[in-house]
């Protein structure tokens, strides 16, 4: 799709979801970096060091090579291991809430907790967190919360070397550091995809880098 078709993807309900959530993490004094397309929020030490182990855990235990929606089935596009963890299981629904409480959406939007295991030489390309509308993946994602609004991602350990959340388009890059929660909105005020949102999780060159990631829909995921 081109920029101009995104563009007109707008919609006062994502546009009212952004604009709340970042008022929220503003009153919160919630830390953010801004460039002009894009915010990115973060909260150093969000995760607890037993809480970011936890994860890393049941990561190691259910991991299976990354997988992606995308039509075009680049395998090297994303060359992760990832797992869905149980949302039910208490320690991990604690945690989902706290992430849902800070940002104030509601938990069923939220789709369930992905964690993300990148070994040495391991990457994930430039991507968009937001669906893509033209995808034979769509009409099944817009009848399960539609659209994807935030992404909340939590980096559970630091990697010796490499595996930088990096946002090229808006100019920023992230280095992984235990236990902080990373937050931003994949929608431009209109409530339309934000290009400038793009990312990559870099290759990791020295040790092995865990996150959980969650996506936000506009509406009920379950
Ligand atoms: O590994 C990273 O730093 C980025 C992960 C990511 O983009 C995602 O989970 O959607
Ligand atoms: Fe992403």
């Amino acid at each position: 799709m081109t920029p101009e078709q995104f563009a007109l993807q707008t919609s006062p309900e994502r546009a009212r979801i952004g604009a709340e959530v970042g008022v929220r993490l503003a009153a919160a004094g919630v830390q953010s970096v801004r460039s002009p397309g894009l915010t990115l929020w973060y909260v150093e030490q969000f995760l607890p060091l037993a809480d970011c182990a936890y994860l890393v855990d049941q990561i190691e235990r259910d991991r299976q090579p990354s997988t992606l929606l995308s039509d075009s089935q680049d395998e090297n596009f994303r060359t992760s291991d990832s797992c869905n963890l149980n949302r039910w299981d208490k320690r991990v629904r604690a945690i989902d809430l706290r992430i849902c409480d800070l940002m104030g959406l509601p938990e069923r939007h939220g789709e369930t907790l992905q964690g993300q295991r990148y070994a040495p030489g391991q990457y994930f390309r430039t991507h968009h967190d937001f669906f893509h509308t033209d995808q034979s993946y769509w009409p099944e994602q817009e009848k399960t919360g539609g659209q994807r609004t935030w992404t909340a991602m939590i980096f559970l350990n630091q990697p010796e070397a490499g595996g930088e959340t990096a946002f090229e388009a808006a100019g920023l890059t992230v280095n992984p550091r235990t236990g902080m929660l990373l937050m931003w909105n994949n929608m431009d005020a209109t409530g339309a995809p934000n290009l400038y949102a793009a990312h990559a999780g870099q290759t990791v060159h020295a040790g092995v880098k865990y996150i959980v990631t969650k996506w936000f829909r506009e509406g009920n995921w379950f």
